[in-house]
């Protein structure tokens, strides 16, 4: 064992709590971070709703102004169940469903994501649901594949550095995943980094679409499945063993496996003890699941649990528009709620990128040349601080 005495010797006594105390908002937003579960229907600007909705002709928003509209997103959406937190879908896929919307919303998203130091991102959408303009399944890849570049370049321009890459979604309750995932594969390389599956969970599990995960293997193709949010066990045991998912969208639900004895101690059950041994990694979205009931508070959210076992939890913002949220404030309510530190959420970024369905290699240089330098540079800004000063 290396000798401890060297180090204790030379650390100052006080200001090095400036490591353990939780990070301000301010150092969280801009901490370096990784998203992999985002909905591109999800995370509109509302006042992109009400301008789309008002060029366009669709007069089915329930309120036009951007911050009425938005707080509406956020009410509707906070229903306690998945199923009508849904149906606030039909606004923004309704005013998304034309090549330049699908560009502009795509440009915005990695705008914003940019802005709010995302530094990688998996963006998902299901395209079957933008046809109803007349685009084909092509078109409305394209159009988002130019949105995203068009983002990351003016992202550049801005000086920040965002790689995004799209996840293609078949709508669970549908008949197209096989015809999404050879789209998907289609694209692969080209933009598109994986395959997913999303919708109501109860009534329609994973194993309905069977065929589109098996072509997915068989091309040697990335997928995650949302399971494990409004169902529990079956799903993620489908999602797992029958599907073959590599990630879970949400996941949360694993925690119906795990009991907390009364002296603390836990046991796994045979499904939780996999996920964890075989890092599954859960794409976890706190606020998501207050709204629609996975979880009943932030203090009680299951990623508190699960960071402590060392599961591979990730955080994600699930529907931004939806739930009022961004990376950032994700990261800060956990900050408040369990008092994590930098090193807790450098922890969850470098699980994320872990986890990310870009190359291994490409997935390293992210974590070492980008990840670990901005959480090392927030790290050490206390030895920077003026003594006296205000912020010391
Ligand atoms: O959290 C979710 N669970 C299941 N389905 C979802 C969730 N968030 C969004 N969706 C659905 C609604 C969107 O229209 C669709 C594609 O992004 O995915
Ligand atoms: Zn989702």
């Amino acid at each position: 064992m290396t000798p401890t005495t060297a180090t204790t010797a030379t650390t100052p006594t006080t200001p090095t709590t400036a490591t353990e105390t939780p990070p301000s908002p301010e150092q969280t937003l801009r901490a370096p971070k990784v998203l992999l579960h985002d909905h591109l229907d999800g995370g509109l600007r509302p006042a992109t709703v009400a301008e789309l909705a008002r060029e366009q002709g669709y007069d089915r928003l329930p309120e036009t102004d951007p911050e009425r509209l938005g707080a509406w997103f956020r009410e509707a959406a906070d229903s306690g169940s998945l199923e009508r937190y849904l149906e606030t879908f039909t606004h923004t896929v309704g005013v998304m469903q034309t090549a330049a919307a699908l560009r502009r919303v795509a440009a915005e998203c990695v705008l914003d994501l940019a802005a709010d130091g995302v530094v990688y991102a998996e963006i998902r959408y299901a395209p079957e649901q933008h046809l109803q303009g007349g685009l084909g399944l092509e078109e409305v890849v394209e159009a988002v594949n130019e949105g995203f570049r068009e983002g990351m370049r003016l992202a550049a321009a801005a000086g920040h550095r965002i790689r995004v890459g799209a996840l293609l979604t078949a709508m669970r309750h549908a008949a197209r995943a096989l015809e999404i995932a050879e789209l998907a594969n289609r694209y692969r390389d080209l933009g598109v980094v994986g395959f997913d599956i999303a919708g109501a969970e109860a009534g329609f599990p994973p194993t309905r679409h069977l065929d589109a995960f098996e072509f997915l293997k068989r091309e040697n193709n990335h997928f995650t499945i949302h399971a494990g949010e409004a169902f529990g066990l079956p799903s993620i045991w489908q999602a797992l063993q029958w599907c073959g998912a590599d990630r879970l969208g949400h996941g949360v639900r694993i925690i119906d496996d795990i009991e907390v004895g009364a002296d603390g101690s836990v046991t796994l059950g045979r499904l939780a003890a996999y996920v964890r041994d075989k890092r599954i990694p859960l794409e976890l979205c706190p606020t998501s699941n207050l709204q629609t009931g996975a979880a009943d508070s932030y203090e009680e959210h299951p990623i508190g649990l699960l960071r402590r076992l060392h599961f591979r939890a990730t955080v994600n913002t699930d529907n931004r528009l939806m739930s009022g949220t961004s990376m950032s404030a994700e990261f800060t309510h956990l900050v408040r709620t369990f008092r994590y530190t930098l090193a807790d959420l450098q922890w969850f970024t470098v699980n994320a990128m872990k986890s990310a369905f870009i190359p291994f290699d490409e997935r390293l240089a992210m974590i070492n040349e980008v990840i670990k330098p901005g959480y090392a540079a927030l790290r050490s800004e206390w030895l920077f601080r003026q003594k006296g000063s205000s912020t010391s």
